[in-house]
């Protein structure tokens, strides 16, 4: 038998990608699926596509006290709904949490994997970084640990897929009607990603980023996450991408580009695509990232946390080349 893995919040976007990733996983083995109003389903209901060897599985009604033997849980639940529920799992059993409740919380890693991966491998307990920090972090990480930028003075303008907001989608700004042939930033000044990325930015740099500026923007697609992020430092485009490029060397998932990055590079993988542009007589230093959401932004990233905490290769079940077109 492989590693018995749980995903509670299979019915939703995280959990599906989760689900679809640990179909095809070489050591994972999908023992127990949850949710609330799915609860009582068979995957194949859910999920026509599913493979037939999980198509009988039935969505169980979430209840920590009655999980069946597991080694490893996914949990993509609504942020706020998963840490008292999370409290409650037996010890043994190692976690990653996609949503939001465990970002820099006593007993919780921080689940950047592609920049601290060494942190990572040994935990039980990880919270996975969210979508926009994702992508804005391993675009910084390597200017932030050459000092190459004031980490006080960074701007994020950020686009997302109507994915990132998750099935429920909130309200119904999210329907169709309303999403297509639209943009829309939301989220400003106080987006809940401000203090991770904040935390982060302050450990990698070891300065304060008080004045950090986050926007997202709502734009009609389905997946993807780009950030252009505007900071100050006298480096030189070539300064900044060779410091990616040393930075991430032995990396399997970040890919340090000429090119500014498009978000159908990522879809459907755990890829995440870095590019810089700088002008030292402007002391103006663009960095660029890109991921899809539901890939590097959560489950993708999700199953690479898991495969480092299981003592697996790092790129099990996940070194597939992205969807194209
Ligand atoms: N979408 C994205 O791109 C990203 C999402 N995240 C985070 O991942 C988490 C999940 O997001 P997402 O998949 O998009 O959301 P969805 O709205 O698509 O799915 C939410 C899931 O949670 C389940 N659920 C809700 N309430 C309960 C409950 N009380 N008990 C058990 N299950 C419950 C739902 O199950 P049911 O249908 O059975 O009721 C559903 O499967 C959130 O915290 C989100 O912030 C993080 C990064 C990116
Ligand atoms: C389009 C949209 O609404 N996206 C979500 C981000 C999804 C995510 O990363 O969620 P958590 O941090 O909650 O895990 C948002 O901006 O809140």
């Amino acid at each position: 038998m492989g590693i018995r893995v749980g995903i509670v919040g299979i019915s939703g976007f995280g959990g599906g990608e989760a689900l679809r990733l640990i179909a095809g996983h070489p050591s994972f083995e999908l023992v127990y699926a949850a949710g609330e109003g799915s609860a009582g389903c068979r995957l194949i209901d859910r999920y026509p596509g599913v493979p037939h060897k999980l198509a009988g599985l039935m969505i169980e009604k979430w209840d920590p006290e009655t999980l069946p033997e597991l080694d490893l849980l996914f949990a993509s639940l609504p942020t706020g709904a998963s840490a008292e529920a999370l409290s409650r799992v037996r010890e043994e059993v190692k976690i990653v949490d996609i949503g939001g409740d465990h970002r820099y919380v006593d007993g919780w890693t921080y689940g950047l994997a592609d920049v601290w991966p060494d942190r990572i491998r040994g935990q039980s307990r990880v919270a996975n970084p969210g979508c926009f920090p994702a992508a804005t972090l391993n675009a910084l990480a390597p200017l932030l640990a050459g000092k190459l930028i004031e980490p006080d003075n960074i701007v994020i303008d950020s686009k997302t897929g109507i994915s990132g907001a998750g099935r429920g989608g909130g309200d119904s700004k999210f329907g169709y009607a309303e999403s297509n042939e639209n943009l829309q930033p939301y989220g400003l000044l106080k987006h809940v990603h401000m203090p991770e990325m904040t935390t982060t930015i302050e450990r990698l740099s070891g300065g304060s980023a008080s004045g950090l500026v986050f926007t997202p923007h709502l734009v009609p697609m389905t997946r993807g996450v780009l950030v252009t992020i505007y900071c100050r430092g006298n480096a030189t485009t070539r300064q900044c991408v060779d410091a990616a490029q040393s930075f991430y060397a032995d990396r399997p998932f970040v890919r340090v580009t000429d090119r500014p990055p498009q978000t159908k590079w990522a879809t459907g993988s755990n890829l995440s695509f870095v590019s810089y542009a700088a002008d030292p007589e402007r002391r103006l230093v663009i960095a660029m990232g890109v991921v899809d959401n539901l890939g590097k932004g959560a489950a993708g990233q999700a199953v690479q946390n898991a495969n480092l905490i299981c003592g697996l290769s790092e790129t099990a079940g996940l070194d597939l080349p992205p969807v194209w077109p």
